[in-house]
């Protein structure tokens, strides 16, 4: 369950009414896209897709055998699983991420794996990503030297269904290999076997977490008075004019919830209009309570440039009661027979109240509780919230021409044939 606290931007009720209409056409204009099969919206049927999960779990059920799961991806292809797996690996597998390119991590992991016991998934949409690339040569050519033909089992690839370098590894050698529908780019793509797949390895409960997504779904395609994403859409597009947005999840589970959140929202938004003009704000990641003792004194004294969301649990699946303890009365008293739940409740609340009383300008989002129900819900809330907005703001929230440059001047670099100078 999702729901939205608006309580100290008492503006928010009437602007939603007066902007009704204008969302109304947002969410119609994106809607009409979804006949065309260029336009990148299939995140949104992923929910649906009973069929992948199957699959996935068969898979899960083949390799018993894994102990390490190292996935070679690099944003939207290691970001979302990385959030999930950190909040809901309930396994005794260990997952490593590989989404770098600085030498001394990689080689200290290999180091500690045991390649028999191993299984490596490289994941990219593109199959040409120069990061993934990179890391897949280090690990195939490790698993070809420790275990000679059986390699193979070791090595699951997760990218377009046709296009792409791995695509092509994955027909010559025979490998497994996931789709990525082709409608589905990266950012968008954690509930494709990009997330679905070592999810399913850190025993998630899949089921439960696409439920949450389908609700997503219902709730953005309701009427406006019960429509979330409309209504954070519209709370992020009254603040545009405001620079930053921070994005500060109470849930220590969900710590990498704000760098998938980042991706999504910066790459998405932060672009030229139909106009030329440059539009975006600036998704700022921070986790609670962590931040209060680091960014949140800016958040309160600093400049008034930024619309504060807040992700908090309402509720804890289990809570710890902190004991009486002797000698400690005097400081800790207080806390003697809370729970810690309680305290976390208490102090995401504090914060709200305090940048509130500052001037900021901030709102709450609650998740029941940190589930796979709850957080499918959550992700999917944010894809749309941001799809609304690219309509709002114009600009195609599904490409990402800003990045090619920086692309194609490292080949140039690295002397990839076309790219010299
Ligand atoms: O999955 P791929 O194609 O390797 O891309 C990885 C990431 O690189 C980008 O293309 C550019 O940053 C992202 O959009 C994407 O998530």
């Amino acid at each position: 369950m999702l729901r939205l606290d608006t309580r100290f931007l008492p503006d928010f009720p009437q602007a939603f009414k007066e902007h009704g209409p204008l969302l109304l056409q947002a969410r119609e204009a994106l809607l009409a896209k979804r006949k065309d099969p260029q336009s990148m919206l299939g995140w949104m049927d992923l929910p649906e897709d009973t069929e992948t999960l199957r699959e996935v779990r068969r898979f899960r059920e083949a390799n018993p055998w894994v102990e390490d799961f190292v996935l070679l991806g690099i944003g939207g292809s290691a970001l979302g699983p990385k959030a999930l797996e950190a909040a809901f690996n309930g396994s005794s597998v260990r997952f490593h991420y590989v989404d770098h390119v600085e030498p001394e991590p990689v080689l200290r992991l290999l180091r500690g794996l045991d390649p028999r016991k191993t299984l490596v998934n490289a994941v990219s949409k593109s199959g040409a990503t120069a990061e993934t690339l990179a890391a897949l040569l280090v690990f195939l050519n490790w698993l070809r030297e420790h275990l000679g033909e059986d390699w193979r089992r070791h090595l699951v690839l997760t990218t377009d269904p046709k296009r792409g370098a791995l695509r092509a590894l994955a027909e010559r050698e025979g490998l497994r290999a996931f789709a990525i529908p082709e409608n589905v780019g990266g950012r968008f793509s954690v509930l494709s076997p990009v997330g679905l797949l070592p999810l399913a390895f850190a025993g998630a409960d899949l089921e439960a977490l696409l439920m949450g997504a389908r609700k997503a779904n219902e709730v953005a395609l309701a009427p406006l008075e019960e429509n979330l994403p409309l209504q954070t859409a519209l709370l992020q597009h009254l603040h545009r004019h405001l620079p930053v947005t921070v994005f500060m999840v109470y849930s220590e589970r969900l710590k990498y919830l704000p760098a998938w959140f980042v991706q999504l929202h910066d790459e998405s938004l932060g672009k030229r209009d139909e106009e030329g003009n440059r539009v975006g704000t600036t998704a700022v990641p921070a986790l609670g309570p962590q931040d209060q003792h680091a960014q949140v004194q800016l958040f309160r004294e600093g400049p008034l440039d930024k619309l504060i969301v807040l992700v908090v649990p309402e509720g804890a699946t289990e809570d710890l009661l902190l004991p009486r303890v002797e000698g400690l009365e005097g400081e800790a008293g207080y806390l003697f027979g809370k729970g810690l739940f309680q305290l976390l409740k208490a102090e995401a609340e504090a914060t709200y109240q305090a940048l509130a009383e500052a001037g900021q300008r901030v709102y709450t989002l609650y998740l029941s509780e940190v589930s796979p129900y709850a957080v499918g819900w959550l992700l999917q809330h944010l894809m749309w919230q941001t799809a609304f907005l690219g309509e709002l703001w114009r600009v195609n929230a599904f490409d990402q021409p800003g990045v090619e440059l920086g692309k194609r001047l490292t080949f140039a670099l690295l002397g990839r044939p076309g790219y010299g100078s």
